[in-house]
């Protein structure tokens, strides 16, 4: 979320954490400046920690302001005292109990995936994987914000699924190119019309789903004996108590900052696992295998997935986490300072931009031997034992850490076995001929290309 210049962020983040840990190793910490604008960048667990554990800084720098045309202050770009009562409001439609509900959404979604990819099955010629995940993590924040589908698998030529693709680009493009930063010469761009188009679809869609369902909502608060899936967008329509706590703006924030947050960070990190077990044969066999033990290989083995089978995917897990650690979906997070901080010995005073490298971070050879490689045994748990507490950050930490990485790990899970139980992956790109796009979110620049075969 840093401001860029017009280079590939994520060869500036290469070079740099070649350099940092070639001069600085120890430390974990490099200051400098961006015009008049002081910065420091953070790529050891040491020296997060005095941020990430904080209550005082977690106010955003001011780069994030390109999202709030579209997001307003939501719970992602929101500070102090609106973050926290937002934080406390929506805490609880996170709960263990909801997110089971949601458990048939990712079922449902990533069964229309597996036949999606039926056909390039059958083709068995390489293709991008990356698209097909985008449009399933769509469908299935959708359905769980907004408790409405938009069929994005079905139809990616829906003016949403569109909208939500050409407004990230557009912010993408504001975060890598200076001259789009300040707000009088963006207005000046062809960019700014286009903008503002998709603001409209996007808010035109939020409000008229939202209204429509504080009606359903009502409706089915009469009908108490009937069960229904809640959606986010009930529950906070329910903690908005008429309008007194959340307004129906404050609401639309929401949904729309889930709709961000919770889809693009999935798809990304859905592909990432998939390629990187595309890429190792034995791990990919692995990971099957233990799927053969939760499922069996009896005539029930297409049998429905259960929340217990998801908790039982521990191997799987590792090979999640691991694939977070080296390609983290956020690959950096900005904090700015209101008041000085001390880090590894240094006064950082109040005013500078923090940029925390989770990159860098996880690539950290104090703890990560051989950080390149994709390794899942890093998180068996014998080998997580003494591990510093900020030296995996993929979700961030601390009190302002991500606030749905239970619903993110529980979607990967039910989405890649639902793959991997009907595809053997082969990847057909080569790791190290990727180029990396590290703007909003961590992304490979042109795709991720797998074979994909039907397992007997
Ligand atoms: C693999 C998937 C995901 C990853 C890697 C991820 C990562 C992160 C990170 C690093 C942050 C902190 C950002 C910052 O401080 O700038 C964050 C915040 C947040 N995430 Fe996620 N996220 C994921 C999925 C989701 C999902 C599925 C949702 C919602 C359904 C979600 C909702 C949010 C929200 C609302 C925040 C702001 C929290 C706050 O500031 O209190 N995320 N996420």
């Amino acid at each position: 979320m840093s401001k860029q210049s017009n280079f590939s962020p994520v060869k500036i983040l290469t070079r740099l954490n070649v350099g940092a840990l070639t001069f600085n190793p120890d430390e974990g910490i490099i200051r400098g400046w961006l015009g008049s604008t002081p910065w420091v960048l953070i790529y050891s667990s040491e020296a997060a920690e005095p941020i990430l554990s904080s209550n005082k800084h977690i106010d955003k720098s001011p780069d994030y302001s390109y999202l709030h045309p579209w997001l307003g202050t939501g719970l992602l770009t929101s500070a102090g005292q609106k973050w926290h009562s937002r934080r406390k409001i929506l805490t609880p439609a996170f709960h263990f109990r909801i997110l089971d509900d949601f458990l048939d959404v990712f079922r449902e979604q990533s069964q229309v995936l597996v036949e999606k990819l039926e056909k390039e099955a059958v083709k068995g010629e390489p293709f991008n994987l990356f698209p097909y995940i985008t449009l399933c993590t769509l469908d299935i924040i959708c359905e769980t914000a907004m408790g409405q589908s938009v069929n994005a698998q079905e139809n990616s030529d829906s003016e949403y699924v569109k909208a939500i693709y050409k407004i990230s680009t557009i912010i993408q493009n504001r975060q890598a190119k200076i001259w789009l930063q300040p707000d009088w010469l963006f207005r000046l761009t062809k960019h700014y019309k286009e903008h503002q188009r998709c603001i409209q679809i996007l808010h035109g869609f939020s409000n008229k789903e939202n209204m429509k369902l504080v009606a359903h909502f009502y409706l089915h608060s009469i009908n108490l004996g009937k069960k229904k899936r809640l959606a986010f967008l009930d529950l906070l329509i329910e903690a908005s108590q008429d309008g007194a706590v959340l307004s129906n703006e404050d609401i639309r924030e929401e949904v729309d900052t889930f709709m961000f947050e919770g889809h693009d960070t999935t798809s990304a990190a859905i592909s990432w696992v998939l390629f990187l077990l595309g890429s190792h044969p034995e791990i990919q066999d692995k990971v099957v295998e233990e799927l053969d033990r939760i499922f069996g290989d009896d005539e029930d083995k297409d049998r429905r997935i259960t929340m217990k089978d998801l908790q039982e995917m521990r191997y799987l897990e590792c090979c999640i986490k691991d694939a977070l650690r080296l390609y983290p979906s956020v690959p950096l997070i900005a904090r700015q300072l209101r008041e000085d901080v001390q880090i590894a010995g240094y006064t950082v005073p109040a005013g500078t931009t923090t940029l925390i490298v989770t990159y860098m971070l996880h690539r950290n050879p104090a703890t990560w031997p051989s950080p390149e490689r994709f390794n899942p045994d890093h998180f068996l748990p014998e080998n997580c034992q003494g591990r510093h507490p900020y030296a995996y950050i993929p979700f961030s930490a601390g009190p302002r850490n991500c606030i749905g990485q239970k619903f993110a790990m529980l979607e990967e899970k039910a989405v890649v076995s639902s793959v991997l139980r009907k595809y053997r992956i082969k990847a057909v790109d080569r790791r190290e001929d990727l180029t990396l796009l590290g703007e909003l979110i961590l992304r490979p620049k042109d795709g991720l290309r797998v074979q994909i075969f039907p397992r007997k």
